[in-house]
């Protein structure tokens, strides 16, 4: 048996989920791995503070040093945010320590330096529960598809954003009281923002990304847009139309070593889509490679037990398995975001639409040229129409606006995602 001491940083839903773990499954960890981990030490802001777990009282500090100096074999840092955590994990690693962390604000920001850092320190980096929650996708890129070209993803990354999402659709509740709820549960960040503006995705994207395509991908430069101006009725419409709205994170490479291009966003998923059916807090990574051709990994994607899970995982990881620091990351060259696909587009219009209405406008847009899957007025008490278009222009909106002569006074338009095809037949029976 090998006696391992950890230092925790931070005791939060994520770390009071490992310390909990450590302790509720030490005697399987032990069976196992021939491991007993043991806590020297836990990080925390506020040493008063009214701490659900038992037992820690004595092992509180407010001193990272403190830490240190119990010569800690393995530091799991799950306070979140770009500082203190970065000083503290460097600090680690120049001790010789290995690291687990959680935090892929700063793995997608800074991963790079402190992956080349572990390396030259000769011990390892793990951050396996800053995507996905508990599901074990940077393990599967890591070890289980190791030579697989894989050429592209399409994700559900953000658990707060798919329970928001989920019970703003089933149970027509406000954005304001999913988030409530989502925050209760302990799923949402600190500051939520970051969840709900669609950038806690991309910090995931990037390093989904990073390990997929072994490039440096720059989070400033993935294409992201949240769902702050989703509501419930317009989840029910889209479903009336045959489609879930998913906050969705989407990687590509055109060609070995050609640019990528990365996005999160808001898009309309048929009900046939694999992640279509991803509800609540669970996540979901959808891989193409060109040996495994799909795999679908489906798992919880925040809280307590996942994503102390996959920080446990990792502890078990650094200390059994050789370390493995991947290939290089070379300099990716990403491409402006293509907004030529399938779009959904609902314009609310003042006056009700008849069917004449929908025939007329249909044959509108056959006459300027435009590619339309579908047209259909807007049913559930609402006056407008939503309209599925094949190809996309953002010039559209004004045109039509033009055109049509409808008094409209709310237009948002969607990306569809996945097939779309006029002879779908749930599409074909939301026709009024
Ligand atoms: N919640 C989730 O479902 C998931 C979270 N993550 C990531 O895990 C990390 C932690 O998240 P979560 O547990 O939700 O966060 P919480 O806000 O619940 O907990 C943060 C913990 O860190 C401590 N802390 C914060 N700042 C400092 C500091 N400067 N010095 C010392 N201690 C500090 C806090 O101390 P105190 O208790 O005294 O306030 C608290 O114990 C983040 O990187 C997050 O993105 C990843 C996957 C899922
Ligand atoms: N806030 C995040 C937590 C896990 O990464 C999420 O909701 O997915």
């Amino acid at each position: 048996m090998r006696r391992i001491r950890v230092g925790l940083l931070g005791l939060g839903t994520v770390g009071s989920g490992v310390f909990k773990a450590l302790k509720s499954n030490r005697d399987v960890i032990l069976k196992r791995t021939d491991l007993l981990f043991e806590i020297s030490g836990i990080l925390v802001r506020d040493r008063q503070k009214r701490r659900e777990v038992d037992g820690i009282q004595p092992l509180l500090t407010t001193r990272f040093e403190q830490l240190l100096e119990q010569k800690v074999d393995v530091v799991l840092e799950a306070i979140g945010g770009v500082e203190p955590a970065r000083t503290y994990i460097e600090r680690a690693l120049k001790a010789g320590c290995h690291v687990v962390t959680a935090n892929k604000e700063l793995i997608a920001k800074h991963g790079v330096e402190l992956d080349a850092l572990a390396q030259e320190k000769g011990v390892q980096l793990l951050y396996e529960a800053s995507v996905g929650g508990g599901i074990p996708v940077l393990g599967t890129l890591r070890h289980l598809l190791k030579s697989n070209r894989i050429h592209r993803f399409s994700a559900i990354l953000n658990g707060t954003t798919n329970y928001i999402l989920t019970r703003m659709e089933t149970e027509g509740i406000s954005f304001d009281q999913a988030l409530a709820e989502a925050q209760q549960k302990g799923y949402a960040e600190a500051d939520p923002t970051s969840d709900v503006d669609g950038l806690d995705a991309a910090y995931k994207l990037a390093i989904l990304g990073r390990l997929t395509f072994e490039v440096d991908v720059p989070v400033s430069q993935v294409s992201c847009r949240g769902i702050r101006d989703i509501n419930p009725w317009e989840l029910q419409l889209a479903r009336s139309l045959g489609y879930r709205i998913k906050l969705l994170a989407q990687g590509e490479q055109y060609g070995e070593k050609g640019p990528l291009s990365l996005q999160v966003g808001p898009a309309l998923l048929p009900f046939s889509h694999p992640l279509a059916r991803i509800e609540g807090v669970h996540n979901a990574v959808h891989l193409e490679g060109d040996i495994v051709q799909d795999v679908t990994l489906v798992g919880q994607g925040a809280g307590e037990r996942p994503t102390a899970s996959a920080m446990v995982e990792d502890l078990c990881n650094v200390c059994c398995l050789p370390a493995d620091h991947g290939c290089s990351a070379g300099e990716a060259t990403l491409l402006p975001v293509d907004t030529g696909g399938s779009r959904f587009l609902f314009l609310e219009t003042r006056e009700s639409i008849t069917q004449a209405k929908v025939a007329e406008v249909r044959e509108v847009l056959r006459q300027i040229g435009l590619a339309v899957t579908d047209v259909s007025a807007l049913r559930e008490g609402k006056n407008g129409l939503a309209i599925i278009l094949r190809r996309w222009d953002p010039s559209y909106p004004a045109v039509l606006l033009a055109e049509l002569g409808l008094d409209v006074t709310h237009v948002v338009d969607r990306p569809v995602f996945g097939a779309v095809s006029s002879s779908d037949p749930a599409l074909a029976a939301s026709v009024s």
